[in-house]
């Protein structure tokens, strides 16, 4: 793993521990009598909110679920540290080697944490192959479920009666300990290959594919971890209430800890922790207010509802004021260190980008092949019988008038949609129908029409991402990119905040960051000037050879075209009605009449009578890729 960014999470972790360890110094001192247990509670919904972050935070994927696993957690756990007595007692149901075993809590956490870690595997091989606007509801399913059979099963849980005989938690340091793991366990998984892909994933699945993430194999991952965290809190919390019933882990509880993950800001462990402490803060003040004694004395009714009321105020004020939370996307390291040092040139030498397959594959292949590609949409032939070879090395360009076709063979070869009828071959072997990440994994990299980043990641990341599974040194190798497309600059800069032009590169740069063997660029220059094309074709020359690469370019810039191609060839309605050099294409009778309608052929000076009217470009697409 990246050793810069251990170093990171290793200040973070200081930081943010040093924090919870002062918050509850300060609590049990400052409060007396109710102090400790004010600072348990935090430190047990702290540990809850982190898992909640750890999946719904890095994924984006909302869940209502959570609390049913905590759920697990605290009926498992009673399994475990219940004294034999009670469970024969109050659990007939229990096997008798189960009820036999008497554990202390401290041993019985990471067993609790395994068995519901296996629940939420198999829960997880389902929920994390939805949509993401499909899986929440799914996510209630499960809640629903859960609680369901916690209420069924009576002589495994005492259904709706509630189990007690837990001991009381001695003191703060279980609490203490476990929070302070799950920080950590927080922090690292954040900043491991799989946690920067389960980010990507968040800010924009069909790049992260395209980028070679497996989408569900990192949710999944995500959703277990936080599932085995939030289990470990289920215990704690149990022994802290003493006495738990099916109904202390339900929607009401479950909306709680997501205020504090919203309210603090779900993307980061600072946000949890924040989020956890002002929420908590705020209960406990209310709490004491509706009460008072001071109330009544004043001659004013109790005010039932106080904190359920300023709760709601204030997730309503931080989402409308701060949608993403009040602490987002950034850890104070860097925060306060926004510039970690770019790798030393020795180490990014040792990073030398290993050839293209184009380079390495032997035989005569072409590069990618289509053969017979065909795809409608709902009866519209969006490409008809396609065939064409792009040959190494090569740079091939890909033009026509709106609606042609050109997004949907793009989309065809990367495995966005599967064709109704045809193959594509990549270096000779087929590659239809594989998934996205699969068909970057095997060498196809794209730039999107409508540019897709991870926003809220570096630059640095943004290309480190595409080649943390292809490089010895993934850092290095994403140094090395943007130097060469003059980005290093903004290396450690939000992707969200740059400018169009540079975005462009950024894209480009992780597109490349995959060391692909054809790279696919849709509508590159969208968007841009003249000068800013004319910059963008050298830069595109240049990766080409350095790196070897064939390329397949979709492009309405006619300038452009003509710059970078080897051969062009023309989509109309969906089927190739001309190939030939761009001076050969831009002569073809047929070309002429697709994009400036029949008869239009007669009077070629009305195309190319001046240079200035070549370049029809036409208007974007919005988002269909
Ligand atoms: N998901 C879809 N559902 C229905 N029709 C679609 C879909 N995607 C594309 N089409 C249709 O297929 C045809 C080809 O569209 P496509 O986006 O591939 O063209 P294009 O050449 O990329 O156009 P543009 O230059 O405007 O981006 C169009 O008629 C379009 O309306």
């Amino acid at each position: 793993m990246d050793r810069l960014a251990i170093r990171s999470s290793v200040m973070d972790f200081l930081i943010i521990g040093g924090a919870v360890l002062v918050a509850c110094a300060v609590l049990s001192f400052a409060i007396p009598e109710t102090g400790m247990r004010v600072a348990a509670l935090f430190l047990i919904n702290l540990s809850a909110v982190l898992s909640i972050v750890v999946f719904m935070g890095f994924s984006g994927v909302m869940t209502f679920g959570h609390i049913g696993f905590m759920s697990l957690g605290a009926y498992f756990g009673a399994y475990l540290t219940l004294p034999t007595v009670m469970k024969a007692q109050f659990l007939p149901g229990l096997p008798d080697w189960l009820i036999a075993v008497d554990l202390p809590v401290i041993a019985a956490v990471p067993i609790v944490m395994l068995v519901v870690g296996l629940v939420a595997v198999v829960i997880g091989l389902s929920v994390c192959r939805l949509p993401v606007d499909t899986a929440p509801i799914a996510t209630i399913g499960i809640l629903v479920i859960i609680h369901g059979v916690l209420i069924g099963a009576r002589d495994l849980t005492r259904g709706i009666q509630p189990l007690f005989g837990f001991g009381a938690l001695d003191g703060l340091w279980l609490p203490l300990g476990f929070a302070l793991f799950t920080v950590a366990v927080a922090l690292v998984f954040r900043v491991t290959p799989t946690g920067l892909k389960l980010q990507a994933s968040r800010d924009n699945e069909l790049s992260a594919a395209a980028s070679g993430v497996a989408v569900f194999r990192v949710r999944l991952v995500g959703w277990t971890l936080s599932a085995m965290l939030i289990a470990g809190s289920g215990l704690l919390l149990a022994h802290y209430l003493t006495v738990i019933s099916p109904r202390q882990f339900y929607f009401v509880q479950m909306f709680a800890l997501l205020a504090m993950a919203i309210v603090g800001g779900v993307s980061t462990v600072t946000g949890a922790v924040v989020g956890t402490g002002l929420v908590t803060a705020l209960s406990e003040l209310t709490r004491r207010i509706e009460g008072a004694p001071w109330l009544e004395a004043a001659g004013l009714p109790p005010l039932f509802g106080l904190s359920q009321l300023v709760l709601a105020g204030a997730i309503l004020f931080i989402m409308y004021r701060r949608p993403s939370g009040l602490i987002a996307w950034r850890e104070p390291s860097s925060r306060l260190f926004a510039r970690l040092p770019a790798p030393t040139s020795a180490n990014a030498s040792a990073a030398s980008v290993q050839p293209a397959a184009s380079v390495t594959a032997s035989g005569t292949q072409p590069a990618l092949e289509l053969r017979g590609l065909s795809k409608s949409f709902a009866g519209v032939k969006a490409l008809s019988d396609v065939s064409f070879a792009l040959k190494r090395g090569e740079t091939l360009s890909l033009i026509g008038p709106n609606g042609s076709g050109k997004t949907t063979l793009v989309n065809l070869v990367t495995g966005v949609i599967r064709p109704d009828a045809g193959a594509v071959y990549l270096n000779g072997e087929a590659i239809t129908g594989d998934v996205p990440h699969l068909v970057a994994r095997r060498g196809i990299a794209r730039t999107f029409q409508n540019i897709r980043l991870f926003e809220t990641m570096s630059v640095a990341d943004n290309v480190r991402l595409a080649a943390l599974d292809v490089a010895d040194d993934p850092r290095s190798r994403a140094f090395e990119l943007l130097a060469e497309l003059g980005l290093s600059d903004v290396a450690q800069t939000p992707a969200g905040e740059l400018s169009y032009g540079r975005r462009r590169r950024v894209e480009i740069a992780r597109a490349v960051a995959l060391a692909p063997s054809v790279l696919l660029l849709d509508e590159p220059t969208a968007g841009m000037n003249e000068t800013e094309s004319a910059d963008l074709a050298d830069i595109i020359t240049r990766l080409k050879a350095r790196f070897g690469l064939s390329l397949l370019v979709i492009e309405h810039d006619q300038a452009f075209v003509r710059n970078l191609s080897d051969r062009v060839l023309v989509l109309n309605q969906g089927e190739l009605i001309a190939g030939g050099t761009a001076d050969e294409v831009r002569r073809n009778s047929q070309v002429i009449e697709a994009y400036l309608g029949r008869g239009a052929a007669s009077d070629l000076n009305t195309v190319y009578g001046q240079e200035e009217t070549e370049n029809p470009k036409q208007k974007t697409t919005t988002e269909r890729n």
